[in-house]
Parts: structure tokens; C-alpha cells; sequence
């Protein structure tokens, strides 16, 4: 089953949210007390994603505010490298400053993010700073839920979702929930759920599934059967190492399983999984075989250094899926 796109659209992906700086420690296999070095690379989860769809071939461009120092302009620099639109990044002029990410890498299985937060730039992006004009040139929309977190990111963001589905703009929504960014688990639900109701595509992992239903252990069946009574056509339910599901209003269900490789990290799964995912369904992929790109793409970058850098070439995903060695025992990708 496919799912279709506006094809007359100038670009593919316009991504709203944060683009950060990710300081990885360079030592692995210790608590970051102890790490004296780390390599610098541009992130934040949508700013991820689309250097990965870029990467991959994607027309993409990018929402959202940066600081006005090295940082902003590095920023700036990488995603321009990488062949993403900046001309809708906006530069702070009231010295708030790039969120930092610190990564430590205990052991594979063993990985945490230290976020450094306080008065970013991205947050302070104003609905006056997101432009119909921009927005309407897409096919998609990708919002990242951590830009809900504060006023006024918040409604930039509910502006952006409006003008997108004004003009026939997918919105997808990436739920990226980022607990240090929240004030309750209240709040994080109302904003999210507002969201994912408007969306017309929803990803998250099943804990984030479960922060927007504001409850604990929940189960995919109830989840979809809430959000198909709104906008959703679309549900993508990740279960990091366990694999992933889609679920189409339609009634069809995939799974798509993850493929083994030589875990560095697992940091980075979510962002690289969701830019091959959407490059697939945009190249008019299936949707069975949009989250073996995604799944593959994830298995490429665990086994690496960073998230952005990272993110592989077509090539390489292709390579993998080919070799089809999937981490479960059974069928590499069952319709349920
Ligand atoms: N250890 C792993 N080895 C290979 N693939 C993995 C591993 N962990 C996650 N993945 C892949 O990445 C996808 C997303 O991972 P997940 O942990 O669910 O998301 P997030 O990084 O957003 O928390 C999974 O569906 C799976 O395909
Ligand atoms: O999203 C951030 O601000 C941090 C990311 O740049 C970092 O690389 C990361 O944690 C990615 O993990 P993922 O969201 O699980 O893919």
C-alpha cells in the first residue's frame, strides 16, 4: 500500500523545530566523568531527519531559529553543505543561544543524552517568522514535538501545522519527546495529542505514544483506534531493537523488523529511521517497504560515531536490505 504525496510540490520535506550541536564523547565504554574529548556535529531531531532525507537525495528545507555565534553559523554552514534550504532559519538577535547535546556511551546497550537547554534559540522562534508563502511550496511538513515545548516555538509551530493543511501539505508529526524540555507530563499530552489529531502522519516510539496518552503501558491497538477517528492516515509505532509497526486507517498493518549490525551507540536510531521512512514513501515506495528503509537506515547509524554525519547513502540501505539479515527469527517483514 502506498500513500500518496502532492507531487507538484517544489519540495520535499520543510521541517520545523530545533538544529542543535551534538558533542559525542570520543571515548566509548565510559560515564562521561570520565570523557575528556568530543567530535562536534549538527543535530536536534528534525534538523537529523533532514540531513538524512537530504543526504539521501531529498528537496528539504528547515524552520527555525538559531543563535547568532559560531554555533548558529555552523549550523548554518553544515545544512547548507548537505543541500538543505536555510532561507527560512532565522537568527536570534536577543542572545539566546544553541542547544547542546552531550552524548555518553557507557556500552552499547548503555547510551543516555545530557541536554544543555536553558533560553535556546529554536524555542524562540516566532509565529511571525513562519511564512505561508514557504510552507505551501512542500509536499511535507515534518513537525517535531519538542518545538510545542515552549511559547512562542509553540505557536510557530501551531501556525505552521494551520498554513499546511491549508495547502495541502502532509503533516507529519514526529513526537521527539525530549523530557528536560517539558514543564509537566500534563502539558507535553495536551499539545502533543492537539497535534497528532490534525496530523496526517503520526511516528513515535511506544513510549512517546504513551507520554501523549499521558498514561503508562499502553498498547498500540488502543492508540490507533483513538487517533484514526481524527486526521492520522498513517501510524508508525517504533519498538527500538523489537522492530516497528505501521498502521493505515485504511486496516492494513506492517512490521518491519530491525536489522543486526555491531551496536556503537543507539542514539540517532529515531532521526535516521525517520528520513529513509520518509524517503521511501516519497519516492512511491510502499509502505511495507518504507520501513525496511527506515529500519535499515537506523541499523547503519547505530554502528556509527554520530547521528547527522552519520546518516548513509542510498547505496548503503539498498546493501543492507539485500543482505537481509533482520535481529528476529522470523519473516523479515510480516503483514499482520
Ligand atoms: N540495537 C539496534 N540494532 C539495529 N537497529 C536498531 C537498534 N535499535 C533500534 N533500531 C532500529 O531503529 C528503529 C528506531 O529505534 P527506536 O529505539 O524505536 O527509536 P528512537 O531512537 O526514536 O527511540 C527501530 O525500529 C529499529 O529498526
Ligand atoms: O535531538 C536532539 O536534540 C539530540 C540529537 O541530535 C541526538 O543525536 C539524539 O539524541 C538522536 O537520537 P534519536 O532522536 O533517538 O534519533
Amino acid at each position: 500500500m502506498k500513500y500518496e504525496f502532492n507531487t507538484e510540490k517544489e519540495f520535499d520535506i520543510i521541517a520545523i523545530g530545533r538544529a542543535c550541536i551534538d558533542l559525542n564523547a570520543k571515548e566509548y565504554n565510559r560515564p562521561m566523568e570520565e570523557t575528556m574529548t568530543f567530535t562536534k556535529y549538527v543535530g536536534g531531531s528534525p534538523a537529523n531527519i533532514v540531513i538524512g532525507s537530504s543526504k539521501l537525495g531529498l528537496k528539504t528545507g528547515f524552520i527555525g531559529k538559531i543563535s547568532d555565534d559560531q554555533h548558529g553559523r555552523f549550523i548554518e554552514q553544515y545544512m547548507k553543505s548537505v543541500g538543505i534550504d536555510t532561507s527560512n532559519l532565522v537568527v536570534d538577535k536577543d542572545g539566546h543561544k544553541t542547544g547542546l547535546t552531550f552524548t555518553e556511551i557507557k556500552s552499547p546497550e548503555e547510551c543516555s543524552i545530557l541536554m544543555y537547554r536553558e533560553e535556546v534559540a529554536d524555542l524562540y522562534l516566532a509565529s511571525s517568522e513562519v511564512h505561508e508563502d514557504y510552507i505551501k511550496k512542500s509536499k511535507i511538513l515534518l513537525v517535531s514535538g519538542t518545538a510545542l515545548s515552549k511559547s512562542p516555538s509553540r505557536e510557530a509551530v501551531l501556525k505552521a501545522v494551520n498554513l499546511a493543511k491549508k495547502n495541502e501539505v502532509k503533516v507529519i508529526f514526529e513526537l521527539d519527546y525530549r523530557p528536560y524540555s517539558w514543564d509537566s507530563s500534563d502539558e507535553t499530552a495536551v499539545y502533543y495529542s492537539l497535534v497528532a489529531q490534525q496530523a496526517d502522519v503520526v511516528i513515535g516510539t511506544r513510549d512517546e505514544f504513551d507520554v501523549m496518552e499521558n498514561i503508562e503501558e499502553g498498547n498500540n491497538e488502543m492508540t490507533i483506534s483513538h487517533l484514526f477517528d481524527y486526521s492520522p492516515e498513517l501510524i508508525v509505532i517504533k519498538h527500538g531493537v523489537d522492530g516497528s509497526y505501521a498502521y493505515m486507517k485504511s486496516g492494513e498493518t506492517y512490521k518491519g523488523q530491525a536489522y543486526r549490525t555491531k551496536v556503537l551507540k543507539t542514539f540517532g536510531a529515531g532521526d535516521s529511521y525517520a528520513s529513509a521512512f520518509l524517503y521511501a514513501l516519497i519516492r512511491g515506495k510502499d509502505v511495507e517497504t518504507a520501513l525496511k528503509y527506515g529500519s535499515a537506515s537506523a541499523s547503519i547509524v547505530v554502528s556509527k560515531h554520530s547521528s547527522s554525519e552519520a546518516m548513509p547513502t542510498i547505496e548503503e540501505i539498498e546493501q543492507l536490505i539485500a543482505k537481509n539479515e533482520t535481529i528476529s527469527s522470523s519473516p523479515e517483514v510480516n503483514r499482520l
